[in-house]
């Protein structure tokens, strides 16, 4: 055993590996430490992801990772995740990451070489069908509405847990659309009390129970030896009292499901397809506890993820009002956003959610050309990329050795594939630290070949791919991986072909066009040429199995996430309502965008009054882009000015002194304003008595107290001299 671990050791030797940090003053203790412990260190820190990006960009895309006696392959190069992800054969799940979790899950068969994984997975596919989501789609609708209502009985200057209110109601969708079970989670929401929940009797609360849960599984996933060395912490035992409790209810919910007897022919929810799996070898129905591992996984697997990501996208809109307002006005298009025509915007239909992300049924046709992808999908996208739920992606192996960007990988080492990483590299993407969700407006945007290595005829690119497969000259491995194009995608030959290694692309060498650029420069026999079958065999890939992606944050190939459907219809429609209804700001008590971490604290406010820009901002996305310019001298809404109009959507008669201005107001035509004079004669100051002309002919006067300075000092100018809010800063 010994030596089988030292001939392990020395095989991974030859990867590159980043210096563990070294812990306090160097002495031989520390150094012993270091020595001993490896990298285990940095990967028990909380914010251990950003470590393995700078680790990323340190010594490259493929790297070695120490942690005590264990080792770990880190892989972040999108063509070469995409091949150990997709196809790979024999590829499974690293047992490490389910010994975590397996106590929490029970029985789940998370090896993808379990009969019953494969059974389910297919079994429950339908479940998750187009067809069937449409159909569920009301249960969702009475989600958003619970929600809606909830905020309504919160202030307008609320803070509370967005974060915590997402959750409860991804779990009522899953446990509606999946089983037809209602958990009340919305109902159970409290703003005041921590975690917005029920304090008493929390023990019997689900979401409590679950949240608990699901706090100690991520710690153990950031230090598994907590299992083994801390199991006398009092939170280690309350823990595995709530995993008790879980149990308990998925029993108790798996039960329930069975006693409903034979599902009708049309019921397509999870429980329904669940229900008709039958044992591969009795052919009878599935047993209750065979059914609790698989209901506790799609609670487990669905709730945070789903919550986060809307969490984090209200954040990250929180801190773009320029995004947010390009959202609004599509929600507008619409209809679905309130404004002063329309305060209560209709509820989001399913259709709508095709249309707000386009990438939600794939890419929509219309009349034989793609549309363009919306905004709301993009900042869905580009929220998952920076902040990608599953930060820590996934652990694989295989029960084989591989090769790997030159490098032997002996069978059974845990290779580490790490979205964060490939999201947020330099390498892979243009100024990947900004929030642009425009990047995602480009078709393609998703795919390696859209960044920074990948452009076509990219010097960088082409540069790249040449420098990459010099390092690793044609190995046997490398061309053997050429040779065996044309097998699944041309990534793997066959075992019987390279007795102790099937081959996984050698494609280090950027992407296929990034590679191909390097290629076509490169001298038949020359250490480069290599780079022409590596280029080949990634051409072959993309075009066989789909191109590679630099962006998956459902994970890809057979293993991938299979909630994701559910998973975009449920976010796009909750935040098409939130955001329809109401603007979230970051609460000004809690620590700023600095200090948010795993809970982020928004206020919500009522769009549409209060503050003119924000009004502004919900009416016409292009007007704030205007008072943006600092070049402007200034902006004029008028009375009947759509943007100008939208400043009185949800305000209510109470709020209002003048009644009469306003009803005048909302009775205005729309049209434009033009400015006769706008400066006195100095221009230097406002001029008295401006006269403006209105699209329609007729004039207006302005009042020196009707202009209000905007956004860079450009000048808004209102053409109302009267006090239509108490005490509201902007008016006088
Ligand atoms: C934004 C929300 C979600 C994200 C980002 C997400 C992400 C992922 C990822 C990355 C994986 C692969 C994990 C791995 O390889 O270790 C996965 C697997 C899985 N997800 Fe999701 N997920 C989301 C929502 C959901 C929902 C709503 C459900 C179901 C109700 C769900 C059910 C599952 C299941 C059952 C698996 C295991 C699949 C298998 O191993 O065959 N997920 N998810």
């Amino acid at each position: 055993r010994v030596a089988s671990y030292l001939a392990f050791v020395r095989r991974l030797a030859a990867l590159p590996s980043p210096p563990p940090a070294a812990h306090g003053r160097c002495t031989l203790l520390s150094r012993l430490r270091t020595a001993l412990a490896g990298h285990a260190g940095e990967l028990t820190e909380g914010r251990h992801h950003r470590t393995v990006l700078r680790w990323d960009g340190l010594v490259g895309p493929v790297f070695r990772l120490n942690i005590f006696w264990a080792r770990a392959v880190v892989v972040t190069q999108p063509e070469l995740v995409h091949q150990l992800l997709r196809g790979g054969a024999g590829m499974d799940k690293a047992q490490l990451t389910y010994q975590v979790i397996n106590p929490l899950l029970s029985l789940f068969s998370a090896s993808s070489h379990s009969p019953y994984w494969r059974l389910v997975r297919k079994g429950v596919a339908p479940g998750f069908s187009m067809r069937s989501l449409r159909a569920s789609f009301p249960h969702i609708q009475g989600v958003i509405t619970s929600v809606l209502e909830a905020l309504g009985r919160l202030g307008p200057d609320a803070a509370f847990d967005v974060d915590s209110l997402l959750m409860r109601s991804t779990m009522d969708v899953i446990g509606r659309v999946g089983f037809e079970c209602s958990f009340g989670g919305v109902q159970g929401f409290h703003a005041t009390s921590p975690g917005g929940g029920a304090q008493q009797g929390e023990e019997d609360d689900i979401f409590h129970i679950i949240t608990a849960s699901l706090e100690e599984v991520n710690r153990r996933w950031g230090n598994p030896l907590r299992a083994r060395f801390l199991w006398w912490l009092p939170e280690v035992r309350a823990a595995e009292r709530h995993w008790r409790a879980f149990q308990r209810r998925m029993h108790a919910l798996a039960a329930d499901i069975q006693r409903r007897g034979q599902p009708a022919a049309g019921d397509e929810s999870l429980a329904a397809h669940l229900l008709r799996l039958r044992y591969p070898h009795t052919g009878q129905p599935l047993s209750v506890d065979r059914l609790v591992p698989e209901l506790s996984t799609f609670f487990v697997a669905g709730i945070d993820t789903t919550a986060h990501t809307m969490a984090w996208t209200l954040y990250l809109l929180a801190q773009h009002p320029e995004a947010e307002a390009q959202v609004c006005a599509e929600l507008d298009a619409l209809g679905l956003l309130a404004t002063a025509e329309r305060p209560e915007p209709r509820a989001v239909e399913f259709d709508d959610v095709g249309r707000l992300s386009s990438s939600f049924f794939g890419a929509v046709i219309k009349c034989g050309q793609a549309v363009p992808p919306l905004m709301p999908g993009a900042v869905n996208k580009e929220s998952m990329r920076l902040l990608p739920v599953d930060t820590d992606g996934t652990a694989i192996e295989f029960p084989h050795d591989i090769q790997l960007a030159g490098h032997t990988i002996p069978a059974y080492t845990m290779i580490w594939v790490h979205p964060f990483t490939t999201h947020n590299s330099p390498r892979y993407w243009e100024q990947p630290e900004l929030f642009l969700p425009e990047r995602f407006l480009q078709p393609g945007a998703e795919y390696a070949a859209a960044g920074p290595q990948g452009r076509a005829g990219g010097s960088d690119a082409g540069q790249k791919g040449r420098q990459h497969t010099a390092e690793v000259p044609g190995s046997a491995a490398t061309a053997g991986t050429a040779d065996g194009g044309g097998g699944s995608g041309g990534a793997w030959a066959s075992p019987a072909r390279s007795p102790t290694s099937s081959a996984v692309a050698g494609a280090a060498a950027g992407t296929a066009a990034g590679a191909a650029a390097g290629a076509a420069a490169a001298a038949p026999g020359s250490p480069a040429s290599t780079a022409t079958s590596i280029s080949r065999q990634a051409a072959a890939v993309a075009g066989a199995s789909g191109q590679p992606l630099r962006f998956f944050p459902f994970s890809q190939g057979p293993r991938d996430c299979i909630g994701q459907s559910l998973a975009k219809l449920n976010y796009t429609a909750t935040l098409a309502a939130l955001l329809g209804l109401y603007n979230f700001r970051l609460d000004p008590q809690s620590a700023g965008p600095d200090g948010v971490r795993e809970v982020v604290k928004l206020t919500e406010e009522k769009k549409g009054f209060g503050i003119l820009l924000e009004a502004v901002l919900a009416a016409n996305a292009s007007i704030v882009e205007t008072l943006s310019n600092p070049y402007l001298v200034a902006t004029v809404f008028a009375p009947d000015d759509h943007a100008f109009r939208a400043l009185f959507k949800d305000v209510t008669k109470k709020d209002l002194r003048e009644q009469q201005v306003v009803q005048t107001l909302l009775a205005g035509k729309p049209g434009e304003l033009k400015i006769l004079k706008a400066w006195d004669s100095e221009g230097s100051s406002w001029a008295h008595n401006v006269g403006l002309e209105t699209t329609s002919g007729s004039t207006s006067l302005v009042k020196v107290t009707d202009v209000i300075v905007g956004l860079n000092g450009a000048a808004v100018i209102q053409i109302v001299s009267h006090v239509l809010i108490p005490g509201d800063k902007f008016f006088n």
